[in-house]
């Protein structure tokens, strides 16, 4: 191994605050609303001296982005996770003159109201089992140069099927073990992320509609393997949305084995599983349409950036 001995210099760099927990309550009347929000905020911009000398007269405090998200949940509310951090995204890029681009990360975590005496309560909720939803906005350039991309989302939509999964005609070596199947349980945890082609959709309904889709393919399609199942998935949302530019869909696999019952002498026609959850098949795939317009940084990741 030769050594090095070029000039060090700073790569690339970004700062903000990860995971603001934020509970905004709508009580304008007796029957509250309420938005529960985990916002991360990451900046990037001209911040070099800081890293290198140690100057902080360009650096807006992590803090400050802290507390920028919990006013603008008072003052703008959040009426949607996208709108929110398109509003704060564009804040940073316009009133914070060393900022460049801005990425907001958003999980939204879903309740529903309870009922109490049979009637939906005013202000109780139960949180939803179920999946988080998510937003990424980035936001980059001024005036003319303006770009916007949102990503919306979500992750732990748990689902499982009994039956209509298959696994065969796989490639065998020395090392395969695994019996072909046309017959098996499929159960998995959808992280799906959808890139729009604009800023102005209607992100409740895409929302809502774009679970409903990958729900139903889940569903629906005779599965010969889960690859297939997430690409039938992607393409039914693109075939849904022409508001929508690209879809990248993650799924571990999570295998469960027909439990061996000879030994008690007794039938296990696919009724009693062993669920492994350790280790677990990870398929992923984005599904894309081909005349989709750049991606630029929309996918980068925010503080899993080093990982
Ligand atoms: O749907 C599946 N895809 C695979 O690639 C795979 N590999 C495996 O062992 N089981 C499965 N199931």
């Amino acid at each position: 191994m030769s050594d090095l001995n070029g000039k060090i210099v700073l790569g690339a760099d970004q700062y903000g605050k990860a995971e603001s927990r934020i509970v905004r309550i709508y009580r304008d009347s007796p029957r509250h609303e309420i938005k529960d929000v985990n916002v991360s905020t990451c900046l990037r911009g001209d911040f070099a001296a800081a890293y290198t000398d140690g100057d902080q007269s360009n650096v807006l405090p992590t803090d400050s982005q802290k507390q920028t998200a919990y006013a603008f949940a008072k003052q703008y509310g959040i009426p949607t996770i996208e709108e929110y951090g398109i509003r704060l995204a564009e804040h940073f890029v316009d009133e914070i003159e060393p900022v460049h681009l801005a990425r907001i990360e958003i999980d939204e975590y879903l309740w529903e109201r309870a009922s109490a005496d049979g009637a939906p309560h005013d202000h109780t909720w139960i949180r939803k089992g179920q999946e988080i939803r998510t937003a990424t906005i980035t936001v980059e350039g001024a005036g003319a140069d303006r770009k916007v991309w949102v990503v919306g989302g979500l992750k732990d939509l748990i689902v499982l099927k009994s039956t209509g999964s298959e696994f065969a005609g796989f490639l065998v070596d020395d090392y395969t073990v695994l019996e072909p199947t046309n017959d098996r349980m499929m159960a998995t945890s959808i992280v799906a992320k959808w890139r729009f082609v604009g800023t102005d959709a209607d992100w409740d309904d895409v929302y809502s509609q774009v679970k409903q889709l990958l729900i139903e393919q889940f569903a629906v399609v005779q599965s010969r393997a889960l690859q297939q199942t997430l690409f039938r998935m992607g393409e039914a949302v693109l075939e849904h949305f022409g508001s929508i530019a690209e879809i990248r869909l993650s799924a571990p696999n999570r295998h469960h084995f027909v439990h061996n019952l000879a030994p008690f002498g007794l039938d296990n026609p696919n009724e009693v599983f062993n669920v492994s959850d350790r280790p677990y098949g990870l398929i992923q795939a984005v599904v894309t349409r081909d005349d989709a317009p750049p991606a630029g940084p929309a996918w980068e990741q925010q503080f899993g950036w080093l990982a």
